[in-house]
């Protein structure tokens, strides 16, 4: 599909050098979300997400993390509401995580971290054409996190997991059928924080409506074990590296709001 194709990551190390100077600059990602600094806005309506799981494709590793990957050629899978205006559309979902269970999220809560966090990306279809076009605007994309912590085994998840072995190195690849992101978001989708940043990968533009989840979910300790045999290596390197703190360092707030859905 479009919208991610073409990641342009090259091969990421954990804590890949950080590029010197990024366009603007100002509204990049993660954050830590300071809860007492965020203000309720009424007027935010409920996220309405709207998947149809036959718009899954594959699930591929590209070296960064692992993405699952859906067909974006058509408004079969949305996102609307919330804080958006427009109709966006579902184009893959990936995870970061550390290689312990005390780190590995992006984002923060008063400087809590998560051992992981769940990126669904989606890119706004009503104002552009493709998603390498809309991941260059500032209303481009919308992405909603979802924090992971450590408990009960999540059935929905299983089947993803079960699938990781086949795209153990950088750039494999496997079909992916039949997989419903919904299946991945808390019981609670209205709680959520928004503000405005950039993605956490290159080319780091500042093209994202961040929507954060307040309810986290829960995945076993043994399903995340699985994400940490990934491999950020391609089959033919000569040193294999584990793929674990594939997060971003946190960035300057630079006095943006952050509001949240919930008082
Ligand atoms: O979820 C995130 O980390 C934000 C994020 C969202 C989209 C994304 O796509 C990378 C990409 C950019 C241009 C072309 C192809 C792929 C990279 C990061
Ligand atoms: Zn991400």
């Amino acid at each position: 599909t479009a919208c991610s194709s073409k990641y342009v990551l090259s091969h990421m190390h954990p804590m890949w050098q950080e590029p010197l100077a990024i366009p603007g600059g100002d509204r990049q990602s993660p954050i830590d979300i300071v809860v007492r600094k965020s203000l309720f806005d009424p007027h935010l309506k409920p996220l309405v997400p709207a998947y149809d799981p036959q718009t899954c494709q594959q699930i591929w590793n590209n070296g960064y993390s692992f993405l699952v990957e859906y067909d974006d050629t058509t408004d079969k899978s949305t996102l609307k509401g919330g804080p958006l205006e427009d109709q966006f559309r579902l184009c893959q979902f990936h995870f970061h995580w550390g290689e312990s269970n005390a780190w590995g999220s992006e984002h923060t809560v008063d400087r809590k971290l998560f051992p992981a966090e769940l990126h669904i990306v989606h890119w706004n279809a009503e104002k552009y054409d493709l998603f390498e076009e809309a991941v260059m605007e500032e209303n481009g994309l919308a992405v909603i996190g979802v924090f992971l912590k450590i408990g009960k085994r999540h059935e929905g998840l299983q089947k993803l997991v079960d699938a990781l072995p086949a795209v153990r190195h950088k750039d494999s690849m496997v079909d992916f059928e039949r997989f419903n992101p919904a299946c991945l978001l808390p019981s609670n989708i209205n709680d959520y924080w928004t503000y405005h940043g950039s993605l956490t990968t290159p080319p780091l533009t500042e093209a994202v409506t961040w929507i954060v989840m307040k309810q986290h979910i829960e995945v076993s300790h043994d399903q995340l074990a699985v994400f940490r045999s990934l491999l950020f290596t391609s089959a033919e390197e000569e040193v294999q590296k584990g793929m674990v703190n594939n997060f971003r360092v946190q960035q300057p707030l630079r006095g943006r709001p952050i509001r949240s859905s919930f008082s």
